[in-house]
């Protein structure tokens, strides 16, 4: 086992008018990673590089030790992907036995448990699934493959508030053993906040932040004064969350919290707040190259 369940150095992925540029990061074993970012940053691209689906243009990426893609590594690793890896025809309770083969580990007792736990039709057809139940029957297949690492893309699109819930149960009894790592992508903070140890934030192909979330929390705070912006504001606000007639709110470094009068509010920042701040930073500096390239 190594320290890291996925290392990914200076990927480059172009597709048509986008391109994932000069990637690196690494997955340590034994957490959940969160991947965040606005439509269309490249949250996908990275995890289909993750899982072999797409092929670097430069750069590589080692999935458990091994070159991502490969039959040895893909037997170790569980997948949420949008599209289930199911034919429409078949019906839900002939799912494990027709796929299970394809998996060595495949573990047909604990796909049937699952199946029973999501309140699965046993006898419904793929193509007759809810949206719910498909994302539901994918992760119980991702998760009867009895893999080291799951990735999930956006596992909680289409679930109701008790599926959210069941999933959250089953990704902490996946991390009990300390072997194993999680990596998914989602929208929700509140789901980060909920699942994640560590937060990638990806905006226009590129990583804007990467580190722990409690380290998140830790480096930064949410400034809060009535009336117009202060200098100081200005001046020790890494971004401005909003600004009206009635006060602002800027994020600020925890560190710079006493350079504010009394009267400014301290707060924690949310992980929103954050995650805002950095996509945004990212997209800024994204259009400064623009304009340096133009
Ligand atoms: N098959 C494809 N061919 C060409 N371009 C593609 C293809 N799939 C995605 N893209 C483009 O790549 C970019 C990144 O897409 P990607 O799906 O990785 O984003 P994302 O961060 O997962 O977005 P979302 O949050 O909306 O799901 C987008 O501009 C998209 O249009």
């Amino acid at each position: 086992m190594t320290d890291d369940a996925v290392v990914i150095r200076q990927l480059s992925i172009r597709r048509d008018s986008f391109a994932l540029r000069d990637v690196d990061l690494s997955v340590p074993t034994g957490y959940v990673t969160g991947l965040v970012g606005p439509n269309g940053a490249g949250k996908t691209t990275l995890l289909k590089s993750v899982l072999g689906l797409l092929a670097p243009d430069t750069g590589d990426v080692t999935v458990l030790g091994d070159a991502a893609g490969g039959d040895a590594v893909n037997n170790r690793v569980g997948v949420v992907l949008d599209r289930i890896s199911a034919a429409p025809e078949w019906r839900v309770r002939s799912v494990g036995r027709r796929i299970g083969r394809l998996y060595h580990r495949w573990d047909e007792t604990f796909f049937r448990t699952l199946v029973a736990r999501f309140g699965l039709p046993e006898r419904n057809r793929v193509d007759a699934l809810s949206r719910g139940q498909t994302v539901k029957l994918s992760l119980a297949m991702a998760l009867a493959r009895r893999p080291e690492l799951l990735v999930l893309d956006e596992p909680t699109s289409g679930l109701d508030p008790v599926a959210r819930r069941e999933l959250a149960d089953i990704v902490r009894e996946f991390m009990l053993d300390p072997g194993h790592t999680v990596l998914f992508s989602t929208h929700i903070t509140a789901e980060l906040d909920d699942l994640a140890d560590r937060i990638i934030v990806v905006n226009d192909g590129t990583v804007a932040y990467d580190g722990m979330l409690h380290e998140l929390h830790e480096r930064f705070a949410v400034a809060r004064g009535s009336g117009a912006l202060s200098e100081r504001a200005r001046a020790s606000g890494i971004g401005l969350l909003s600004d009206s007639s009635g006060g602002y709110e800027v994020l600020i470094r925890s560190a710079d919290t006493a350079l504010f009068d009394a009267d400014v509010v301290i707060d924690d920042a949310s992980t929103d707040d954050v995650v805002v701040h950095f996509a945004e930073q990212a997209r800024v500096r994204g259009d400064q190259r623009g304009l340096v390239r133009a």
